[in-house]
C-alpha cells in the first residue's frame, strides 16, 4: 500500500560551508530516504531551507564586519550550489529570509499566544558592560552544569547535548570580550513547555520505535521536568514579534527555525500553483520524519511537538530517527571550531557516489562514527570497484561484444540460476524492510552482499570459457547475472543515486529508476545496449596521506 512521507530536514545555520558531518547526520540519510519512498511509489515531500537568522551568523559577521544578511545570502548561496552535486533531491529547499517564513512563524507564535501557550515576563538576561549590550546565548560561553564540559555555549552544551540558559553555566564569560557578564532585567516573551509535560511524556511512550539513543534521551528529558522558555531575544536580527512595542526583539532561532518545516511545506505548494496542497503533509495519514544530528534532538521530540500540541491540527513527528555524530579523531566535526572536511573540496577530487557510498557504510546511526581516509579507499577500491564496479563492467562488456549490443536470449534456466534470481528478489525484499525502519547501513550492507553473490555465481559460470563451447550457456549466464544488476541498480539507488542511474540505462532500461518501483525489473531479451563505461574508479594509495596530510591533523 503506498504512503504519504513528509520528511524534515535540519535547518543547517547559514554561517559557514557544509561538512561531512551535516551529510551523514542528516542530509545523506534523508535523501536516502526520500528516494527509496519515490522508488516504492509512496509520495514524498522533503523539505528543508539555510536558517539564515541566529547568532552563528551574527558571530560571522561581526568577525568579518560585514552584515548578517551578507554572510547568510553568501552561505546560503553556497548551499545551494552543493545540492546537486551531492545528490540530494529536495522538493523545497528554502531560507528563513522569505516573507513566508516570518509570516508563518508570526502565525504560530499568535496563535501560541492566544491560546496561553505563550505568556510575557521579566527575566534576567547577561548584559556585557564592556560591549555595551545583552548577550544573546551564543554570545556566553563557560562550563557545562551537567556534564562540566568547559566550552558550553549559552543555548546548548555540545558535549551532553542538553539545551541551557546562558546563567546557568559555571564561570560564564562574555564570546566577545572575555569578561564575565552582569545580568539585567528586560521583557521576554516564554513558551509554557511545562503545560505539556504530561501529554508529551504520553505521546513519547508510543514511540517504541524510535531508535533507542533518541527515546532515551527523550525521556530522560522529560523526567527531569520541563521549564518554560524564553522564545524572544534583544537582537535585531531576525523574524519580528507580531505585537506592537517589541521592536528591539526578535523570535528566538530555536523556536523560529522548527517553524520552517511548515513555512517551506506552505511555499512548495504556492509554487505548485497549488498552495492548499501542504495541508496534505500535515494532516491525516502522513508519516512525518525529521533527520537531524544528535544535538538537535530535545528540539525536535520535545519543543516542535509541544508547539504543535498547542496549535492543533498539524501532525506530530512519527519518527525522529537521529543520527550521533560522524567525528575526526574522535571529535565532533565543527564548523564554528573550523575542524572540519568540506563538502565542496571533497567533490572537486572524488565523485559523488564513493562519498555517499563511504557516508552510508560507515553512518553514525547508533554511536559515533571516526571519519577515515583509510576506509575511504578502501571501500571504494574493495567494495564498489573490485565487487560492484567490476561485476557491472563484466557482464555488460561481454554482453556487448558477443551478443552484438543486446540483451541475450536466456532460454530455459537451471537451478543455479534461479537460485541467484530468488536472491536477488530476496535482497529487494530485505532491502525495502532495513530502508522503511531506517537501518540505512543494514541495507546498504545487504546490496554488496548480494553483488558477491553474483561475483561467486559469474565465476562458477565463467561465461567467458561457456562462450567457446556453448555460447547458449554463455547467454543464460550473463542474462542472469544482468538480472542481479538489475536488481543491484534499484537496491543501491537511494545510496548512489548517479552510477545506478547509468547501471539502469546500460542495462536497457531508463535512467529514472524511481518510475520502475522496489521491485526487479528483468532485463528484455533483444533490448538494445549501450557499451557501458566503468562505474566506479580505483582510487591510489597515496590518497590517503595527501588528504591526511591536506587536514593538517
Ligand atoms: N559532525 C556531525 N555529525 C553528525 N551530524 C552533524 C554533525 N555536525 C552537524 N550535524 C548536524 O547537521 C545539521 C546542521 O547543522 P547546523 O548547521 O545546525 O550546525 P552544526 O554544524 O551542528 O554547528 P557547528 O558545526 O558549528 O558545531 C544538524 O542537524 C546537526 O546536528
Ligand atoms: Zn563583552
Amino acid at each position: 500500500m503506498s504512503e504519504r512521507i513528509f520528511i524534515g530536514v535540519a535547518w543547517p545555520y547559514a554561517n559557514s560551508q557544509l561538512h561531512l558531518g551535516h551529510v551523514a547526520g542528516a542530509y545523506l540519510p534523508a535523501d536516502i530516504f526520500a528516494r527509496y519512498h519515490r522508488t516504492r511509489g509512496d509520495e514524498v515531500l522533503m523539505v528543508s531551507g539555510s536558517d539564515m537568522h541566529g547568532t552563528p551568523i551574527t558571530i560571522r559577521a561581526e568577525q568579518e564586519g560585514i552584515t548578517a544578511a551578507e554572510v547568510a545570502e553568501r552561505y546560503h548561496r553556497l548551499f545551494m550550489a552543493s545540492w546537486p552535486k551531492l545528490g540530494i533531491s529536495w522538493d523545497c529547499y528554502t531560507s528563513t529570509a522569505t516573507a513566508n517564513h516570518a509570516r508563518t512563524a508570526q502565525q504560530m507564535f499568535l496563535s501560541l499566544y492566544e491560546k496561553g501557550y505563550i505568556y510575557k515576563d521579566t527575566v534576567c538576561q547577561p548584559f556585557c558592560p564592556h560591549c555595551n549590550r545583552f548577550l544573546p546565548d551564543r554570545y556566553v560561553e563557560g562550563t557545562c552544569p551537567h556534564c562540566k564540559y568547559e566550552g558550553a555555549r549559552g543555548d546548548q552544551c555540545d558535549n551532553c547535548g542538553k539545551p541551557l540558559n546562558a546563567a546557568e553555566l559555571l564561570n560564564f564569560r562574555c564570546k566577545n570580550c572575555g569578561n564575565p557578564p552582569e545580568f539585567r532585567e528586560t521583557e521576554h516573551f516564554f513558551l509554557k513547555l511545562s503545560a505539556f509535560e504530561e501529554e508529551l511524556t504520553h505521546w513519547v511512550e508510543t514511540k517504541t520505535y524510535w531508535r533507542t539513543n533518541v527515546l532515551n534521551f527523550t525521556l530522560r528529558y522529560l523526567k527531569e521536568g520541563l521549564k518554560d522558555r524564553a522564545i524572544t531575544r534583544d537582537l535585531d536580527w531576525g523574524v519580528p514579534l507580531p505585537l506592537p512595542g517589541y521592536e528591539g526583539k526578535r523570535l528566538y532561532v530555536w523556536f523560529e527555525a522548527v517553524i520552517g518545516y511548515l513555512s517551506a511545506s506552505i511555499e512548495w505548494a504556492a509554487s505548485k500553483g497549488q498552495p492548499d496542497e501542504w495541508q496534505k503533509y500535515w494532516g491525516g495519514d502522513t508519516k512525518s520524519y525529521y533527520f537531524i544530528g544528535k544535538d538537535n534532538i530535545p528540539f525536535h521530540t520535545i519543543i516542535w511537538p509541544a508547539m504543535l500540541m498547542g496549535r492543533g491540527g498539524l501532525d506530530l513527528p512519527y519518527d525522529v530517527p537521529s543520527n550521533e555524530y560522524l567525528t575526526i579523531e574522535a571529535q565532533k566535526f565543527s564548523k564554528s571550531r573550523n575542524k572540519a572536511i568540506w563538502v565542496d573540496d571533497v567533490l572537486s577530487r572524488y565523485s559523488v557516489d564513493t562519498l555517499r557510498y563511504l557516508l552510508s557504510a560507515n553512518m553514525p546511526e547508533s554511536s559515533d562514527m571516526d571519519f577515515s581516509w583509510r576506509e575511504f579507499v578502501r571501500r571504494n577500491n574493495d567494495e564498489l570497484v573490485a565487487t560492484y564496479g567490476n561485476l557491472a563492467q563484466r557482464v555488460l562488456t561481454m554482453v556487448c561484444r558477443n551478443f552484438d549490443n543486446k540483451v541475450p536470449e536466456y532460454g530455459e534456466l537451471d537451478e543455479r540460476s534461479l537460485n541467484l534470481i530468488e536472491k536477488t528478489s530476496a535482497m529487494l525484499f530485505e532491502t525495502d524492510k532495513a530502508l522503511h525502519g531506517c537501518n540505512f547501513r543494514e541495507a546498504i550492507k545487504l546490496a554488496m552482499s548480494l553483488a558477491q553473490e553474483a561475483n561467486r555465481y559469474l565465476d562458477e559460470k565463467a561465461p567467458w570459457k561457456e562462450i567457446k563451447v556453448d555460447k547458449a550457456a554463455a547467454a543464460r549466464s550473463l542474462y542472469v547475472a544482468m538480472a542481479a544488476l538489475s536488481g543491484l541498480r534499484v537496491a543501491f539507488y537511494p545510496f548512489l543515486p548517479e552510477s545506478s542511474s547509468r547501471l539502469s540505462t546500460y542495462l536497457g532500461f531508463g535512467s529514472e529508476i524511481e518510475k520502475d518501483g522496489w521491485v526487479l525489473k528483468m532485463p528484455v531479451a533483444g533490448q538494445e545496449m549501450i557499451p557501458p563505461e566503468p562505474l566506479f574508479k580505483k582510487l591510489e594509495d597515496s590518497v590517503v596521506e595527501e588528504e591526511t596530510a591536506r587536514m593538517g591533523l
